[in-house]
């Protein structure tokens, strides 16, 4: 079997190149490969065709949140445009199409976890155009998966894990958002959840569809960087810094930013858990290993 991946190098990305390798051939692509710059939906197309692949794996997006606010038509072009264009060719071809979107397509109101059939009102443009990409996809009639994830971190690549380290070592004091609640997911547990999805989903075609993919568990972003800086902190006191005046939980108002982000992040994954007979770790267990992960390369753990 032949599996085309798009965006190797993210943080999903560069875990699906290890989770996929069983299932069969990967092509793996990067923007800077022919065919692989997503800001060329036809030329994407065009790499679809010559490869003739079975899967169709799209990890890469424009994930600049506060950015995609003043760039709107790339945003637009990468993550709705693109991937449309790869559901045209899937549903020519018959292959599957796996892609991934976010918790940003909901408008965060009230505290429940969002179901897949709940309604979506994205607050920015980045949450609107991945939208649209779903959309599209569905609307196609292509086999696919679609996977919504959130707060997505990895040793590899870049992420809120890191912004705390790298903060907490230069400032005497971190402000971090208590407002906003949502789970942290690894992109190692996406990439394996994935490769598992897609191996049941051959046999079974009828568990395509759209599915919420997350880990167990929810916190607030300032939940999550207390959890980070106190196991950095317990791992090897003297290697990392702290800010000295520790973190200060701050309302989403007093942290001013281009984009507006929801406040119930929360996404339900029953359906996920049910169709492919999985269940979903607590989120401290995937941030445990990767800050063991990211501190050890650093040589400070
Ligand atoms: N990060 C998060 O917190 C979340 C992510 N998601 C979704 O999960 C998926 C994977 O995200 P994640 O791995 O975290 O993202 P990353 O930001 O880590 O990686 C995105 C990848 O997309 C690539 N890319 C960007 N523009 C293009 C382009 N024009 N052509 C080709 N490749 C391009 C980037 O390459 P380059 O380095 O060259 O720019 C990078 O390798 C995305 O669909 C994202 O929307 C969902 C929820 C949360
Ligand atoms: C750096 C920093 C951030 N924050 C806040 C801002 C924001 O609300 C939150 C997280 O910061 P980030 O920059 O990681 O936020 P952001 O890039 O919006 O993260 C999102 O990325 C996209 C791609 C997704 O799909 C989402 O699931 C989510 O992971 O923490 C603070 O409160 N204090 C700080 O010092
Ligand atoms: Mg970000």
């Amino acid at each position: 079997m032949k599996i085309l991946l798009l965006g190797k190098n993210g943080q999903v990305g560069w875990q699906l190149q290890r989770a996929l390798a069983p299932l069969g051939e990967i092509v793996a692509l990067e923007r800077k490969d022919a065919g692989g710059d997503l800001a060329d939906p036809q030329g994407l197309a065009a790499a679809v065709r010559a490869a003739k692949p079975q899967v169709i794996v799209n990890a890469a997006a424009y994930t600049a949140v506060d950015k995609a606010e003043s760039e709107s038509q790339l945003a637009r072009l990468i993550n709705t445009e693109a991937p449309a264009a790869l559901a045209r060719e899937a549903a020519a071809s018959g292959a599957l199409l796996v892609h991934y979107s976010t918790d940003y397509v909901f408008d965060g109101s009230g505290s429940a976890p969002w179901q897949e059939s709940d309604a979506t009102g994205p607050l920015n443009v980045y949450g609107a155009t991945k939208l649209a990409g779903e959309q599209a996809i569905a609307a196609s009639g292509c086999a696919h998966l679609t996977f919504r994830t959130s707060w997505v971190y990895a040793a590899h690549g870049d992420n809120f894990i890191k912004t705390m380290l790298r903060l907490a070592a230069t400032r005497e004091r971190l402000t971090v958002i208590d407002d906003q609640k949502g789970a942290p997911t690894g992109a190692e547990l996406i990439a394996d959840v994935t490769a598992h999805a897609i191996s049941q989903t051959l046999q079974q075609p009828a568990k395509a569809g759209l599915y919420h993919l997350t880990a167990a568990g929810e916190a607030s972003w300032f939940d999550y960087a207390q959890y980070v800086l106190a196991l950095a902190r317990q791992a090897r006191p003297q290697g990392v810094k702290t800010a000295a005046g520790g973190v200060q939980p701050i309302a989403s108002s007093q942290y001013p930013a281009a984009a507006r982000r929801p406040l119930n992040s929360r996404l339900d994954t029953r359906r996920l858990q049910a169709a492919f007979g999985l269940q979903m770790p607590p989120w401290q267990q995937g941030v445990t290993r990767v800050l063991r992960e990211i501190l050890e390369s650093k040589g400070i753990a």
